[in-house]
């Protein structure tokens, strides 16, 4: 308790008797359980085994998200997602984690000019498809976007793996919130969502190396109306050069558990070049 008190997690008004303080109540709420569960019990060990990691993979920068860091430390030969898929209770403690991560951080909404950009320059079909959630997780962002937009008219639809789809169901009542959801693997199957204003990708993309994320915007630009269909990619962009940011913790973050990346304008630049998507605003 001496070094609890010592570090902030508790008050010891008098001696042996002891307090919960603002960073304690934080620690017991969900997501913050589900964070430092998943830090310890699975980020802990891949970081540990490392050295030995990057010993068997000849010093490379690792670019297989069948052999991250994660795969080495459980020794399996699938891709993470898969993994998780097939492992409901740390599928469960993810989507907890990232629900968790997510927090009260700020919404595309807070940043981007949804009703210029989107909204008001269509006419907008309540039956036609306004935004798919591409990777979305739990339907955090669709949720917010719907309580935001009330009065906007068409169908906000969420797209992940079947066995995400199925832990959602048990934690949410989406339909509720006026969000359809929908079973779909971004490698195997072609987007069936055609024609929608939007498809929107938060934080999937930095998941995969390019080659992967090459395919996952192919498909994408398969179903798109052109002139009417826009994308829209949220992640990172690193700066060149003395980066200082959160995103940098990030990007070790993902390459350890699938191989993953942040990335700085030019790779992002040449990724729209080799898919020919035209960028409208970075
Ligand atoms: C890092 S999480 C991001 C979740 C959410 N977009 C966010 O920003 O909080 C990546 C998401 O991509 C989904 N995903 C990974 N591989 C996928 C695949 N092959 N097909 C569909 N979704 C996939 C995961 O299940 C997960 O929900």
């Amino acid at each position: 308790m001496r070094l609890l008190v010592a570090n902030g997690f508790a008050d010891e008004p008098v001696q042996c008797e002891y307090l919960p303080t603002a960073i304690s109540k934080e620690l017991v709420q969900r997501g913050s359980v589900t964070l430092v569960e998943t830090l310890v019990m699975y980020f802990l060990t891949y970081i540990q085994n490392l050295p030995e990691y990057f010993e068997a993979i000849n010093y490379r920068n690792p670019d297989d998200p069948l052999f991250a860091p994660l795969q080495y430390s459980h020794n399996i030969t699938v891709d993470t997602f898969t993994w998780l898929s097939q492992n409901p209770d740390t599928l469960k403690r993810f989507n907890s984690f990232m629900e968790g991560y997510r927090g009260n951080r700020p919404h595309w909404s807070d940043w981007f000019p949804i009703r210029e950009r989107i909204l008001d320059s269509q006419v907008l079909d309540q039956d036609k498809p306004l935004l798919v959630n591409i990777g979305a997780g739990r339907g955090y962002d669709l949720m917010k976007f719907r309580s935001r937009f009330t009065d906007v008219p068409g169908r906000l639809i969420l797209q992940d793996l079947p066995a995400v789809i199925d832990e959602i169901r048990g934690a949410y009542d989406l339909k509720a919130a006026g969000v359809e959801s929908m079973a779909f693997d971004l490698f195997a199957d072609v987007q069936p969502v055609k024609d929608a204003r939007v498809y929107y990708l938060k934080s999937v993309l930095h998941d995969w190396p390019d080659t992967k994320t090459a395919l996952i915007l192919n498909n994408i630009k398969q179903a798109m109306k052109p002139g009417y269909s826009k994308l829209i990619i949220e992640e990172f962009i690193l700066p060149d050069t003395n980066d200082a940011s959160l995103a940098c913790m990030t990007d070790l973050a993902v390459m350890i558990f699938s191989s993953g990346l942040e990335r700085n304008r030019q790779p992002w630049t040449d990724l729209m070049l080799l898919t020919g998507l035209r960028v409208l605003q970075f």
